[in-house]
């Protein structure tokens, strides 16, 4: 990939020499991209997903999903499709679906929606299909998903691991009906058996039983996916039980969707605004979206900036001054990194509280966002359940990002005001945001701007 330095090398994170004032394209969401090329390839007819994200997590999807037997077609954005969805430039995805079938072999990087929305895809499969991935994803939850699938009448060979590397043994169907699982560390669980639920042969229901469930806005996802597909789902926003889906058997959709920008993904650049005491608009941000980086608004307006939806889309304003942050974030627990960057630069403490989970991500985010920021001489302290920030002068320094996307981009926020700092291996960010180091470089420096960032001066 151009312009994106090796795995090993430190990328010097730009300084702004005054306040950013730029339009930034955010390509498209994770959850959306990879819940539609899910539902897509167990629907009954084509379908189109547009303005796919294309990263890492996304394309082992789509790769996983071809090695299935799901025919994945990449064509330019104006070739056919009708109405809303077909706005737009760029590829879209056609999705031809197919007999799924085995032996397959899949890598899941350390995608957490491929490592667990797959598997039950896989059990819908005639053959064997195995799983592997990073070291990381060995490591990484996955029994809630294994011990549904087999009380659902799977046959899975994990070698009594409850991990990665596992082999699904599917029969072309499953039985489902009533599974209870423990979610408490990972909502991925949930949202995996509901995605594939239409297709079992009684459907399913899903009974979360144990801690509280973190990251609900991403099950509310899934649900509203699976309904535009056409699914009958039972959930307990619309006054069911607490903790209980249920989804119908019954044929899938094919869809023409446009994916909304990633909104997690905007998070370092609406921080850019607040940090600097700039302006950043967000491009086509949705009016309606159950992507938890919706939050941000509120969470950013709280810590020191005012924002403005309009139709260009979201404008976000800092003030130059930063406020310290008590907040939960157990259901917007992606956003952490970043909202953790702009605390260590805040003008009071900050309390992060209801994400013990993260410990279980990409790396231990509490541990390494603890040690990273500290390294800059910011007071971290990880709690029972997320970390206590007190800011103190910051200075430059390497900061380590432990393969995780969300940890580069928050390292480059802080280095928008602290000078020397250098993010380790900022390629990782390639996860969901290959042109991280472009946009980010072109928010700094309108004029090297490339197609997805453009300055508001002169
Ligand atoms: O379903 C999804 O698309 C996601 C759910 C969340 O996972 P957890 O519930 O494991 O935190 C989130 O952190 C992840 O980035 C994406
Ligand atoms: C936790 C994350 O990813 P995954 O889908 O791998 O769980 C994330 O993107 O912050």
């Amino acid at each position: 990939m151009t312009g994106i330095p090796a795995q090993s090398a430190l990328w010097p994170a730009p300084t702004a020499a005054r306040p950013v004032d730029a339009t930034v394209t955010v390509p498209g969401s994770k959850s959306v991209t990879n819940r539609g090329l899910v539902l897509a390839a167990l629907a009954s007819e084509p379908g189109w997903l547009r303005r796919p994200l294309r990263s890492r997590d996304t394309l082992l999807m789509a790769e996983a999903l071809r090695a299935m037997g799901v025919q994945i077609d990449t064509v330019p954005n104006n070739s056919s499709g009708s109405g809303e969805g077909a706005r737009g430039g760029g590829d879209a995805w056609r999705i031809i679906p197919a007999g799924l079938r085995g032996p397959a072999a899949v890598d899941v990087g350390n995608a957490g929606t491929v490592m667990r929305f797959l598997p039950p895809v896989a059990a819908l499969a005639e053959g064997p299909v195995r799983f592997d991935g990073d070291p990381r994803s060995h490591e990484r939850p996955l029994h809630g998903v294994i011990d549904a699938l087999r009380a659902l009448g799977a046959r899975i060979d994990d070698a009594g691991r409850g991990a990665l590397p596992l082999t699904v043994h599917g029969t072309g169907s499953l039985e489902g009906g009533t599974v209870e699982i423990d979610a408490s560390s990972s909502s991925q669980f949930v949202s995996a058996l509901l995605l594939s639920g239409p297709r079992f042969n009684q459907g399913v229901e899903v009974r979360h039983v144990g801690g509280s469930l973190p990251s609900l806005p991403h099950i509310r996802m899934t649900v509203e996916m699976l309904r535009a597909a056409g699914a009958k789902v039972d959930a307990p926003e619309d006054g069911g039980e607490p903790d209980v889906w249920r989804v119908t058997p019954g044929a899938l959709l094919g869809r023409d969707l446009t994916v909304e920008p990633d909104l997690s993904n905007a998070a370092p650049f609406l921080a850019a605004a607040l940090v600097t005491g700039g302006r950043v608009t967000v491009r086509d941000w949705p009016a309606h979206t159950t992507q938890p980086g919706d939050a941000l608004r509120e969470i950013f307006t709280r810590m020191g900036g005012s924002c403005e939806l309009t139709e260009d889309g979201l404008t976000f304003t800092g003030t130059g001054r930063v406020h310290g942050i008590t907040a939960d974030l157990h259901e917007v627990g992606e956003l952490t990194p970043v909202i953790a960057a702009v605390a260590a630069l805040a003008d009071s403490p900050s309390e992060l509280s209801g994400i013990a989970h993260l410990r279980l991500h990409e790396t231990d985010r509490l541990a390494a966002l603890a040690k990273e920021l500290g390294g800059l001489g910011c007071g971290v302290t990880e709690t029972s359940d997320g970390l206590r920030i007190e800011p103190r002068p910051l200075h430059g320094g390497v900061f380590r990002t432990y393969e995780d996307h969300r940890l580069a981009t928050a390292a480059a926020v802080v280095g928008l005001v602290v000078e020397g700092v250098q993010v380790e291996n900022v390629a990782t960010t390639a996860k969901t945001l290959p042109e991280f180091p472009e946009l980010w470089t072109g928010l700094v420096d309108p004029g090297a701007a490339g197609p997805g960032t453009s300055g508001r001066r002169g």
